[in-house]
């Protein structure tokens, strides 16, 4: 049997321009054990995702902050401290620069997604000042989160959920915020496009970047079993 999966989504499953690959749809939906999809992105973006390729909506989102598993959603973290951080930053002149509609917080429950054009130096210096609060860089984004709330530790819940051993997970991934999940899974894998963090904490740094990375960890899955 093939093992579950632990996918990470930006980075991973995406073209280096931020498309889903269309790989995606060949590969997962006959995947013939748990799929997760483990995100920075809000609950919607994975839900819609698992939904669109058919298979159970199990999900980590916001970087942890919500998990969804067997129709059970889990949701940790204090958007406020997160919230009380970019109103500062806001009133120091710094921008959640995602534009009016803001799609990207709109959904967000526990913390505040920044653009990464926003100015870092500024957000970091305001975030030091609030307790329990870190900002996250995914290259995709920064996340203004807390402390202690990670994707891996969703994972461990949304294992047990599924009554499974999160050591039996295979983690893919591509960014710091992967590195918990990393931690977790009994086999991880980072894209050759993964950061210094991914990279130090995975198992192996495969030598294709984005979904090229992932197609061959899936490909070497497989056959393994065959
Ligand atoms: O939302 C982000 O910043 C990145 O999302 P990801 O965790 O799916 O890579
Ligand atoms: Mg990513």
């Amino acid at each position: 049997m093939v093992p579950p999966l632990a996918l990470d989504i930006d980075g991973t499953l995406t073209t280096p321009t931020g498309r889903i690959d269309p790989r995606v749809f060949e590969l997962l939906p006959a995947w013939d054990a748990p799929v997760v999809f483990a995100t920075g992105k809000a609950f919607p973006y994975p839900v819609a995702l698992a939904n669109f390729l058919g298979r159970e909506e199990t999900v980590i989102a916001e970087n942890g902050g919500v998990a969804y598993v067997g129709g059970e959603t889990t949701v940790v973290g204090d958007p406020d401290a997160a919230w009380a951080v970019v109103e500062a930053f806001r009133e120091r002149g710094g921008a959640v620069g995602w534009g009016d509609g803001d799609t990207v917080n709109r959904w967000r429950e526990t913390e505040v997604a920044v653009s990464p054009d926003a100015d870092e130096a500024l957000l970091r210096e305001v975030a030091a000042t609030v307790e329990d609060v870190e900002v996250v860089d995914t290259g995709y984004a920064f996340h203004v989160k807390s402390t202690g709330v990670s994707k891996g530790r969703a994972l461990e819940r949304v294992a047990e959920a599924l009554d499974l051993d999160p050591a039996a997970f295979v983690a893919v991934g591509d960014s710091e915020n992967d590195a918990s999940t990393f931690r977790v899974a009994g086999e991880s894998y980072a894209v050759a496009n993964a950061d210094a963090v991914a990279r130090e904490a995975a198992d192996e740094v495969v030598a294709e970047e984005f979904m090229d990375g992932t197609v061959s960890v899936l490909a070497e899955l497989r056959e393994r079993v065959e």
